[in-house]
């Protein structure tokens, strides 16, 4: 609801027209249990985009990393707005960093990525399924049993019962709750999921350019975040995961004064990507990078992106640690 009302209110100022929130219920919301047991991806967003088929709404709002990798017919991604803070968040009793929980500390996510990453630099913490909105998760460290809403109380029991949440800080950022971070964890430590922290504007396609949103989605189009993702999610797409696969993908678009290349007035899209063992005992990861010229067209800059993440997957592909068939399928 946060998220749409500011992608509501930037694209009706934009476009000069009025808007209307319509609320949907979705899967990823009523269902109970480990997300990743749901039946896989789509959770959140098939409902919204009933909804766009069935002309409930005109705009779905999602979470990049909650859409399929895979396009539907009939719908466009027609903004990707600017990211947010990319990290995943740790939210500790005490505000003790990562290195600093004790030995055997209790850590809640749901989400296979985090804990198997957790695992693999933490492999004596106790890592424990959570589920819910970001208030209840984080309702459940010890010292920040204040911070659930009210009106999703969780009962005692789910309450102050954990040392540490991991929680997107995309998610607590948007939520004006940035203030429960403890510490915001390095990409080398926990790599984020392919679309973190990137809201998805989707339309139905005949509604993705001219009159009334036409211009409005376009200007609401942030080239680095749409090359980042692009790049991230063809990665997923090539190794056909899904937003619940233990798979890190992190795209960053290094400008020409950054990138160390020294060649050309191009930039530099680098993608770093890990795919971990559910369990996080191994872990096989794949570094690519591409230049783009500095002459390309915007429609040659997606393609180059889209190529450079089916490359860092035929890498992990190629390597075939054995890995790979356990979390996809190939
Ligand atoms: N799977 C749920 C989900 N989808 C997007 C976000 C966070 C916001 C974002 O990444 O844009 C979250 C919650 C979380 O991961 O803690």
């Amino acid at each position: 609801m946060t998220q749409s009302t500011t992608v509501a209110e930037m694209l009706s100022a934009a476009a000069g027209i009025d808007h209307e929130l319509v609320t949907i219920r979705t899967e990823g919301d009523v269902l109970t249990g480990p997300l990743a047991q749901m039946g896989g991806t789509g959770v959140f967003a098939s409902a919204l985009r009933q909804g766009l088929f069935d002309h409930r709404c005109d705009v779905a709002v999602h979470s990049l990393k909650d859409l399929p990798a895979k396009d539907l017919e009939g719908l466009t991604i027609a903004a990707v707005p600017a990211r947010e803070q990319v990290r995943d968040a740790l939210c500790s009793a005490g505000d003790l960093p990562l290195a600093e929980l004790p030995a055997g500390a209790k850590v809640g996510t749901g989400s296979p990525r985090r804990a198997a990453q957790l695992r693999l630099a933490r492999p004596d913490l106790d890592v424990v399924d959570v589920r819910g909105n970001v208030g209840t998760r984080l309702a459940r460290v010890r010292g920040r049993e204040d911070a659930a809403e009210t009106s999703t109380q969780a009962p005692d029991s789910a309450r102050g019962d954990l040392d540490a949440v991991v929680l997107a800080g995309a998610g607590l950022a948007r939520l004006g709750l940035a203030d429960h971070i403890s510490e915001l964890l390095d990409p080398s430590v926990m790599l984020p999921a392919p679309g973190q922290g990137v809201l998805a504007v989707e339309v139905r396609s005949e509604d993705a350019a001219g009159a009334p949103l036409g211009s409005a989605l376009t200007a609401a189009d942030d080239r680095r975040a749409r090359l980042e993702t692009t790049a991230e999610r063809a990665l997923l797409a090539r190794l056909n995961a899904g937003c619940s696969a233990p798979i890190g993908g992190l795209g960053r678009l290094l400008e020409a004064t950054e990138s160390e290349t020294g060649s050309g007035a191009g930039s530099v899209l680098r993608l770093d990507t890990v795919v971990c063992s559910p369990d996080g005992t191994s872990a096989q990861r794949a570094e690519q990078q591409v230049e783009l010229d500095a002459g390309l067209s915007a429609e040659e800059e997606i393609a180059a992106a889209a190529a450079l993440g089916r490359r860092a997957a035929e890498q992990l592909l190629a390597e075939d640690t054995g890995l790979l068939a356990h979390v996809v399928d190939t």
